[in-house]
């Protein structure tokens, strides 16, 4: 049962990529009257996603309701940065009713569950829901599946070897923990992917959960919020692949920034990040870049090889038009061939 008095939180989790943060600015414009507030953690920041929920353009959103936590994943700064974040909150003149946390997408959802039984917060905030956004195309493609030949390759060198795939690690976890699953980007699975990526979810997960499915994380706030999960009461049915581990770390991916120059065709650096992805295997780009002549900057988001870019915003007075991008992939990325490759220098 979730205490009436304590204020619901909604963990929104997922791989790199999912929509995440596509589906907290669809609630934050359709909040129906609710008071929400948003802590929001990138990996790798530039400050993208911070600054998109806050462009979100709702009145009742304000700037001081939108944290950002940048300084590495949450699950692993819980007591320096999110805790904080989550008093500095409740301490607001009006307090959320609401409050979406956004995890980044390589964070593990079950230390930060775990952190609603802290005493500073324990009493205050429950945890009404962990929503977990999958990324379908991702998923149908076999992105988080072992692939078979690589692994028979791996055993034949070692036959001891405990098979470990950080991808599918991370991808379960988020499952693991999930009271809602969100199967996302339904615009690019046909009607049999989506039946086999289900089936695969589902037996994914040792107990029921329900699979909804959407098209740019648009979803009702009523099926996201008010779940009432209660999830820190429930920690043992969310098994992790890290429950053994004191502490877990991120040593299995890498993170950089480019600082890009400016373009004079957009269609150009959108070629050549798209040419580095496919080349270095890279799991997930964004950022933003000046364009010649442009009063706009262009915002470029990639999750593997599938790029979209828009002019989001005009450039702010007297604001730095450096151009920069995150590059996020697994351990080992060769970080001086793909800043060649994506400035062409
Ligand atoms: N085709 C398609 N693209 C989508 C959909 N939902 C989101 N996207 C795009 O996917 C990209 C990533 O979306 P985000 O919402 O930033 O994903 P995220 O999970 O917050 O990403 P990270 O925070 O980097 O892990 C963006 O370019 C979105 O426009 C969808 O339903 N269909």
């Amino acid at each position: 049962m979730t205490d009436i008095a304590k204020v619901p939180c909604t963990i929104i989790t997922g791989f790199l990529g999912a929509g995440k943060t596509t589906l907290v600015r669809h609630v934050l414009q359709n909040a129906g009257g609710r008071r929400l507030a948003v802590i929001v953690n990138e990996f790798g920041d530039v400050g993208i996603d911070g600054e998109i929920l806050k462009g979100c353009g709702i009145e009742s959103c304000k700037e001081e309701s939108i944290v950002e936590l940048s300084n590495g994943c949450i699950c692993c700064t819980v007591a320096d940065d999110f805790v904080p974040a989550l008093e500095g909150l409740l301490a607001l003149a009006e307090p959320p009713e609401h409050i979406l946390i956004e995890t980044s997408g390589l964070a593990l959802p079950k230390p930060l569950v775990q952190a609603f039984n802290w005493p500073a917060i324990a009493s205050r905030v429950t945890v009404d829901g962990v929503v977990t956004v999958v990324d379908g195309a991702a998923v149908a493609a076999g992105r988080f599946a072992d692939d078979p030949e690589a692994l028979k390759a791996q055993q034949q060198e070692d036959a001891s070897l405990d098979h470990d795939n950080p991808l599918e690690e991370v991808y379960e976890d988020q499952l693991l923990c999930a009271d809602l699953i969100v199967l996302n980007k339904a615009d690019l699975l046909n009607d049999d992917d989506r039946q086999r990526v289900i089936g695969e979810i589902n037996a994914a997960i040792p107990r029921a959960v329900k699979v909804v499915t959407a098209e740019g994380a648009k979803l009702d706030a009523d099926v996201l919020l008010g779940i009432k999960a209660a999830a820190e009461n429930d920690l043992a049915a969310r098994p992790s692949h890290h429950d053994a581990e004191e502490e877990h770390d991120h040593d299995d991916f890498d993170t950089f920034i480019i600082d890009l120059p400016t373009v004079n065709d957009p269609a150009d650096i959108v070629a050549r990040i798209k040419q580095a992805t496919a080349d270095h295997d890279i799991l997930r780009t964004k950022g933003f870049v000046e364009v010649t002549g442009k009063p706009m900057r262009l915002l470029i988001q990639g999750v593997g090889q599938r790029l979209q870019q828009q002019f989001d915003r005009p450039w702010k007075p007297g604001e730095s038009r450096q151009g920069r991008l995150v590059v996020i992939g697994q351990h080992g990325l060769d970080q001086d061939a793909i800043v060649r490759a994506v400035t062409g220098a």
